[in-house]
């Protein structure tokens, strides 16, 4: 991959952040305590608390609250953008976005020992994520995605793959549009886990939905 390392990224940490499984597994992306408390049950092990636009003190209870479950479950809780707050709490991880990352204290994260997760859309977003040396790396939005106003178009099954082949010793994260029956093309992508909102917070029936997931994703051989 050609040397793009961006310039505005100054404070880099030293090292890489600490590494994650290379397998997530099912990565399901939700915004309540209660639905965080729900998947663990249902035997998640990967989740990320998803809270957009709140100030930190609105937030703060419920993040230090899922970090605590999260503990307690002994499962691998990232959160979103709330940097500061995943590091006071001292929660497993932290998932940022390109935007978000001209703005975080990466040092200050990597320093408090978080693992880091960093969404990626094209191949400068790629390279800007792996001279970052993140914990794993999100590719995304790979179908049209109800959840989440997207800027650019979905980058669909044959960038997927491409842009995985890329980064082959780094966990890879698919995101987007990604319905149970789109998971076996998805891994066939070869990407490592699936992250998920709608397939779960929007089915009819979502501990079937999380099952068949949990199953599709982590317990088929592949
Ligand atoms: C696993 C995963 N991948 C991508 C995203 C999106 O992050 P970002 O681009 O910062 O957008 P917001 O989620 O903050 O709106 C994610 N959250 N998780
Ligand atoms: C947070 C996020 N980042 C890229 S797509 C997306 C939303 C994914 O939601 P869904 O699985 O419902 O398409
Ligand atoms: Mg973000």
């Amino acid at each position: 991959m050609a040397d793009t390392t961006p310039n505005h990224l100054s404070a880099l940490p030293d090292t890489p952040f600490p590494p994650t499984e290379k397998k997530l597994g099912l990565y399901p992306v939700v915004d309540t305590l209660s639905w965080i408390e729900r998947l663990l049950n249902a035997g998640v092990t990967t989740i990320q608390l998803r809270i957009k636009d709140q100030p930190d003190i609105e937030v703060e209870d419920i993040i230090q609250q899922a970090i605590e479950l999260g503990k307690r479950f002994n499962a691998r809780l990232f959160i979103n953008d709330y940097w500061r707050l995943a590091v006071k709490h001292q929660a497993y991880g932290v998932h940022l976005g390109q935007e978000d990352l001209l703005t975080a204290d990466l040092r200050a994260i990597h320093q408090a020992g978080l693992r880091l997760g960093v969404s990626t859309h094209d191949d400068q977003e790629l390279a800007l994520a792996v001279a970052v040396r993140p914990s794993y790396i999100a590719l995304g939005h790979i179908f049209p995605t109800q959840t989440k106003d997207m800027p650019s178009a979905p980058q669909g099954l044959v960038e997927l793959k491409r842009h995985v082949a890329t980064i082959p010793d780094y966990p890879t994260v698919a995101i987007g549009g990604i319905s149970i029956d789109r998971v076996p093309e998805v891994l066939a992508c070869g990407v490592d886990s699936i992250a998920v909102v709608s397939a779960i917070t929007k089915a009819q029936d979502w501990r079937q939905a999380t099952a068949e997931l949990l199953r599709l994703i982590e317990h088929e051989e592949r």
